[in-house]
């Protein structure tokens, strides 16, 4: 394991922001949806100080809010579902998989609250909050089966990229609260943001708890970079954030691009990615480390099992 990981904190001292906008004009149907079902679908969250932060000791109880105290089930958490295309197909594929989606936008609050209603989902929350604040704190540590990050906001230019949600610290949270063999999974259309993301998941092999980028994907090293254009070989160097050239672990089997994952579905911003022409790149990263395994894992797969709930165990559990 490599050494001189940093010591990082979750304290929220100085807040660097990954959005520009919390508010937003409401048409009269999203606020019609917000009064008649936010009580049910939207997570209250006690504040820090200013909107859309998350108090210290807040911990959100994932069984409490699906009302299901003591039954453990799949939870995938959405960070930035915008619209909720992704989450709200996932969720009524998954009638099992309880499902979160984190988003500071009041618009996209509204859509998702209005569609959750609209389609009767009932395994479908909405936490109005800043995720990097929420996954530092108040989500519990080892409770989620699938962290989502799709289309983050790119922050193109250069003295913005410090507001990139995907960083070092982040990083560290979601390693904080993914299952063991959970999965952060991530897609986005910006070639340089894919290139910091991978560098991330690189990183965080280097986590006591143990992430690997995911290994059981077709990923390419990028001495092969040449045969998988489609896959952004053409910007490999050029991408790559400061570090120069990069061969690629000497087995081959870290760093570079997962396959699609399968359960994504195109939203109105991959389309406008694709419309523009840009690669689509997926990361994906596990967790890798089982010392809950006696306690955490069996009794996970069991509660599952006796729910009937399809989840493939290295994908979800
Ligand atoms: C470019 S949109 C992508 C939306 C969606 N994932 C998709 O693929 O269509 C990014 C979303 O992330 C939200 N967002 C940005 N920073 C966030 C944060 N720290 N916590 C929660 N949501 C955030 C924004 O409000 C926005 O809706």
């Amino acid at each position: 394991m490599p050494q001189n990981h940093p010591a990082r904190s979750h304290a929220i001292h100085s807040r660097v922001r990954s959005f520009s906008r919390a508010g937003g004009r409401l048409t009269d149907g999203q606020a019609r949806a917000l009064a008649e079902h936010g009580g049910r679908y939207i997570v209250s969250v006690p504040r820090a100080d200013a909107i859309r932060t998350v108090a210290g000791s807040f911990r959100l109880d994932p069984e409490a809010v699906f009302g299901h105290p003591g039954q453990l089930r799949p939870l995938v958490v959405e960070v930035g579902s915008g619209g909720g295309e992704a989450i709200l197909a996932h969720a009524a594929a998954n009638p099992g998989v309880d499902h979160l989606a984190v988003e500071v936008w009041e618009t996209a609050i509204a859509k998702i609250v209005r569609e959750t209603a609209k389609r009767g989902l009932h395994n479908v929350r909405v936490v109005p909050a800043d995720a990097a604040q929420l996954f530092a704190t108040a989500l519990p540590v080892a409770s989620v089966s699938e962290v989502w990050v799709f289309f983050p906001d790119p922050w193109r230019k250069p003295r913005h990229r410090k507001r990139r949600l995907v960083s070092a610290g982040f990083a560290d949270s979601v390693a904080r609260v993914l299952r063991p063999g959970g999965a952060w999974r991530l897609a986005t259309d910006w070639a340089d943001y894919a290139w910091q993301m991978r560098d991330v998941l690189e990183a965080v092999s280097a986590l006591p708890v143990g992430m690997e980028p995911d290994m059981t994907e077709p990923y390419f090293r990028y001495d092969d970079a040449g045969a998988r254009p489609e896959l952004g070989a053409d910007s490999a160097v050029e991408g790559s954030l400061g570090n120069g050239p990069d061969p690629g672990s000497p087995a081959g089997a870290r760093g570079g691009w997962s396959e699609r994952f399968t359960g994504r579905v195109m939203t109105r911003f991959e389309d406008k990615g694709v419309q523009a022409g840009r690669v689509i790149r997926d990361l994906c990263a596990v967790r890798t480390d089982m010392p809950w395994r006696p306690e955490l894992r069996e009794p996970l797969l069991q509660a599952l099992q006796r729910e009937g709930v399809e989840w493939n165990a290295r994908d979800g559990a």
